[in-house]
């Protein structure tokens, strides 16, 4: 029986891993769940799985559901919430599944006390990937990728030599506004932008995926995970999103992982890494499918990949501040504060004002990540 923490588990990522759970009962067991401000979800979460521990976004909403919860179930709240729920349960692996740098204390929490990480909270590495993968090196930690890519990149590298790979290529879909031109990019609605063309998953990654940015924090995040530099790194517009990614060996061979695009397919798999069990997830169908298309990346037409690149490899606090100044962009565009455009104007700005620090510490990239937030919010 494994034994696993969700750290937003009211989320896409987390209510498919809950998923996956009831599909396996006799083979996972939930520790502790926490989640932000989704009250209604998470009570029926915490009323179903019975975990030691949960949290929730605040202290206002943990007074107002606290009679709900039964008992056995210790209830906390904010970070220390999740901080308690990452690492103060017997659990031995942690879904990092919340969404943006927040994810970044409990994973480092959850790695201090020798859990296995499902990562697939990416902001985490981008933010401070040095730092989390430095940890997990020294703790003997294992962080198993979910990230649809990452996950397509793992599974082809089994077995593999590190040495043996030419490069990667992480496919892209194009994201909601792959037919548009930039011009056309000016009018664009929060409504269109939310219509990922391939994936159902929460609303900042689905304007992220808009935006390119979301490819540009898997470069990183690819980086970071599989320690290649950023030459070895390739993207591919690959429009039906069945090609999840693959890997270029020395010889000349190509191994991909394809697979329809449904998300439990590799939180499974890192929830029962190194086995395979069985799902109820759709099969592929080649035949069905009938055709697929790829086609080079246009770095004009999505400039917010170019810079996640020129971040990459800067590194330090770079890739700190893009990802800040993006959360707090995505954030304003959600409340429709700024169009569409303004979300790469911003990015970039932010980046021109900030002189990068490398081999920074905790310290300094938490301050690097409030300083991006600030400036981004002041524009
Ligand atoms: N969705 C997908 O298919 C994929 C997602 N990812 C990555 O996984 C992560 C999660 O994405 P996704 O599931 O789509 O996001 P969602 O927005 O759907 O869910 C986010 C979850 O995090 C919780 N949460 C957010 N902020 C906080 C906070 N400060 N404290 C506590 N809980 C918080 C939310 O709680 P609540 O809703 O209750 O407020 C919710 O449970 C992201 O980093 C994303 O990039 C990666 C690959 C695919
Ligand atoms: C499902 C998943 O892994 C997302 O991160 C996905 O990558 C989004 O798709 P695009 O960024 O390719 O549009
Ligand atoms: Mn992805």
């Amino acid at each position: 029986m494994r034994k696993i923490a969700v750290i937003g588990s009211t989320g896409s990522i987390g209510t498919q891993t809950l998923d996956v759970v009831r599909q396996h009962p006799d083979q996972f067991v939930v520790e502790g769940i926490a989640a932000g401000t989704n009250i209604d979800l998470f009570v029926q979460q915490v009323n179903a799985f019975r975990p030691k521990k949960a949290s929730i976004g605040n202290k206002q909403l943990a007074d107002q559901i606290a009679p709900l919860i039964p008992a056995g179930v210790e209830l906390f709240y904010g970070e220390h919430g999740l901080v308690e729920v990452a690492a103060g349960t017997d659990a031995d692996f942690v879904l990092s599944a919340i969404v943006g740098s927040a994810g970044l204390p409990p994973t480092l929490a959850a790695i201090t006390e020798g859990k296995t990480i499902g990562i697939a909270n990416k902001e985490t590495l981008v933010t401070a990937g040095h730092i989390v993968t430095g940890l997990a090196k020294q703790k003997g930690v294992a962080l198993l990728p979910v990230d649809s890519e990452h996950s397509a990149i793992f599974q082809c590298l089994q077995g593999e030599s590190l040495d043996d790979v030419e490069q990667i290529t992480l496919t892209a879909s194009g994201g909601s506004f792959r037919h548009l031109t930039r011009e056309q990019l000016k009018d664009v609605t929060l409504e269109d932008a939310l219509k990922h063309p391939n994936w159902s998953m929460g609303a900042k990654l689905t304007i992220d995926s808009a935006t390119m940015v979301n490819k540009g924090l898997e470069v990183i995040e690819a980086h970071w995970l599989f320690g290649l530099p950023y030459d070895k790194i390739n993207v591919l517009l690959h429009p039906e999103s069945i090609i999840h990614s693959f890997v270029e060996y020395r010889d000349g061979s190509v191994i991909a992982q394809l697979g329809t695009p449904d998300m439990r397919i590799p939180i499974q798999y890192a929830m029962t890494y190194p086995a395979r069990f069985p799902s109820a997830s759709k099969r592929l169908s080649l035949a069905e499918v009938g055709k697929l298309h790829f086609k080079e990346m246009d770095y004009e037409r999505f400039p917010c990949l170019r810079l996640a690149f020129e971040c990459g490899k800067i590194g330090g606090t770079a890739t700190t501040v893009f990802n800040a100044a993006n959360e707090v962009a995505v954030a304003r565009f959600m409340k429709r504060e700024i169009p569409f455009l303004q979300i790469e104007t911003i990015i970039e700005t932010v980046l021109s004002r900030h002189i990068p620090q490398q081999e920074a510490d905790l310290e300094t990239i938490q301050a690097a990540d409030q300083w991006a937030r600030a400036m981004a919010a002041s524009l």
